[in-house]
């Protein structure tokens, strides 16, 4: 089956977009989306972000997700700011006015703000905190999760737990550019600890309203860049008192500007989303 297809990124978080508005069920299965993720076998990606029609009349559109290994993660932050992109090339809305669009996703209600300036700035709900809503059994599950330690390969960490729609676990450290991603990330990832999983952000507190972040995504591994991880870090930050509520998180890929609000709890992303390329591909059945 023939298959279009646009290929988006937020600063090197690279996603296959395809336009599902027009059928109820998703395009591409889960075992579809990890081969079209393949960066040998296929077009190569971080995951597959799905335009729906949705089902809630306070929004305009509907967004699914699936992880490079094929997961169903219920949010992306760098993906939703390529959605928005994405929604104005098939709507033909003039980029040089904002746009606002309401998407519904697993974790809420995200409301877009197309900028003239072309960065999009995302109203990301609010985190949740409890070990519960993580999910993670660290601590009760009437907790919160604040640095509490947990060994790992060896060297006991510091945990701090923030759920923005989908898992993080995140710990401070000295170097973070000498942290062995690709050694620790998977066992953290995959601690029986965290019933669903969990992304893991190692954060170096460069100023505290300035910091630097390397993520190990659950279902895709050593990313660019993370939205949802971004914002998760900047909450363990306030939590922890290292941060500020308005920081700027740098992560490989580049930087993304936070900011928490304290009197209403909601954390707003803003940062790029660029067009790579449209293309048609074979789905094998
Ligand atoms: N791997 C994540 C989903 C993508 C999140 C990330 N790419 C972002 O920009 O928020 C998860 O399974 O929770």
């Amino acid at each position: 089956m023939k298959l279009a297809f646009s290929k988006y990124h937020g600063l090197g978080n690279d996603f296959i977009l395809i336009d599902n508005r027009a059928q109820r069920e998703l395009l591409v299965t889960a075992t579809q989306a990890q081969q079209l993720c393949d960066r040998h076998f296929g077009v190569g990606a971080n995951g597959v972000i799905f335009l729906c029609a949705t089902t809630d009349p306070a929004c305009d559109y509907q967004m699914a997700m699936y992880n490079s290994d094929g997961s169903v993660a219920e949010m992306c932050g760098n993906g939703i700011r390529c959605l928005a992109k994405f929604i104005a090339a098939l709507e033909s809305h003039a980029l040089d006015q904002a746009w606002i669009y309401r998407v519904q996703t697993l974790a809420g209600v995200m409301t877009l703000n197309l900028q003239t300036d072309g960065r999009v700035s995302v109203n990301m709900g609010t985190p949740k905190l409890l070990a519960s809503e993580i999910p993670t059994t660290l601590t009760e599950p009437d907790q919160k999760v604040i640095d509490i330690p947990l060994d790992v390969a060896g060297q006991t960490w510091q945990l701090t737990c923030v759920s923005m729609g989908n898992p993080h676990a995140i710990t401070f450290v000295e170097n973070v550019a000498a942290i062995p991603l690709a050694e620790l990330g998977p066992q953290f990832e995959h601690h029986s600890l965290f019933p669903q999983r969990t992304n893991t952000e190692f954060v170096e507190v460069i100023r505290p309203d300035y910091l630097k972040m390397r993520v190990w995504e659950r279902g895709a591994g050593a990313t660019l860049a993370c939205g949802t991880g971004a914002c998760a870090t900047v909450v363990a930050g306030v939590l922890t008192q290292r941060a500020l509520p308005q920081a700027t998180v740098e992560l490989p890929g580049g930087c993304l500007d936070i900011d928490w609000q304290q009197t209403t709890q909601t954390i707003y992303m803003t940062g790029p989303a660029n067009h790579v390329f449209d293309g048609v591909t074979d789905l094998e059945d």
